[in-house]
């Protein structure tokens, strides 16, 4: 059984009203998309603007109620799950978002805001609570002199390393990450994902991995789906997207990489610069 098992997932938008306020145009964001996701591996979602990306990431987790298709993670249907139970379920698949600093608390501590999920669903004291949290801050790569700053006062790739720590805490299996250096400096956006890819290693994470930006892409991710206008383009193996894409608007993606993927000389690609420790 894979971790997650999406099929015939399908949601429209209201685009329009009358007069009336009735409903009277509807927009086909996502049109009976189908995938599976192992543990551990890493499927990234990758398409031009539109395509109805992050429409899918959020389905999964529900933030975004499907019209029809059913979700199955770790054997169970989300769909039928109720709010009690989705709760729970949403601390065993997270999400990243593009822009870290509207997914943390502004007047929270960084300490707080990574061991807040542990007081909500755990029983565990507040000595123990904050030590998880640190050792989390720590794995992520955030020093012992930001525990008690405020988001605010950090940088925007300091800031995904402690969403990335807070996404973490409850020992998920699975995260859906949506664009999550999209919104970083250049500089920083190898670091943390080189983070994540290391992350994903030791804790044998799964990604869904939401990114308009190939180059990332072939960095991180096991297998690629590549989708258009709601539907599923095609889906490979990284390799294969890359070296033998079968459709033309996968080869249109591919050919509007800016520059040539760095590899070395037995055509391996090359792991991103700026590695994190
Ligand atoms: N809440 C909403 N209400 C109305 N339309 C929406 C809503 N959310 C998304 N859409 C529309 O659905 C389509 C798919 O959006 P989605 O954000 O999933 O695409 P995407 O591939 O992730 O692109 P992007 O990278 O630009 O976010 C777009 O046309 C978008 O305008």
């Amino acid at each position: 059984m894979s971790l997650l098992e999406v099929e015939n997932l399908t949601k429209s938008f209201s685009a329009g009203r009358d007069w009336l306020g009735r409903r009277t145009k509807w927009l086909n964001a996502v049109k009976g998309v189908s995938f599976t996701l192992e543990r551990g591996e890493c499927l990234a979602v990758v398409g031009e603007s539109g395509a109805g990306k992050s429409t899918v990431g959020r389905m999964v987790l529900r933030l975004i109620e499907p019209d029809s298709g059913s979700v199955t993670f770790d054997g169970i249907d989300v769909l039928a799950t109720k709010p009690k139970q989705l709760r729970a379920l949403r601390q065993r698949m997270q999400m990243i978002f593009q822009d870290p600093y509207s997914s943390l608390d502004p007047r929270m501590t960084i300490r707080d805001a990574v061991a807040e999920p542990l007081l909500v669903h755990t029983d565990k004291d507040r000595a123990t609570r904050e030590k998880e949290a640190v050792e989390l801050l720590d794995k992520v790569g955030i020093g012992s002199r930001y525990l008690e700053r405020y988001p605010a006062e950090l940088s925007g790739g300091q800031l995904q390393r402690v969403a990335i720590a807070r996404a973490l805490t409850m020992k998920p299996s699975l995260i859906v990450c949506d664009e999550p250096v999209a919104a970083l400096d250049v500089s920083v956006r190898a670091q943390v994902l080189n983070l994540l890819r290391d992350l994903q290693e030791e804790l044998g994470l799964a990604y869904l991995f939401v990114c308009h930006d190939l180059a990332l892409v072939e960095v991180i991710a096991d297998r690629v789906m590549v989708m258009a206008a709601g539907e599923v383009v095609e889906t490979d193996t990284t390799d294969q997207i890359f070296a033998n894409p079968r459709q033309e608007y996968t080869k249109k993606l591919l050919a509007a990489i800016p520059v040539p993927l760095p590899r070395d000389a037995q055509g391996n690609r090359l792991v991103a610069p700026g590695r994190v420790g």
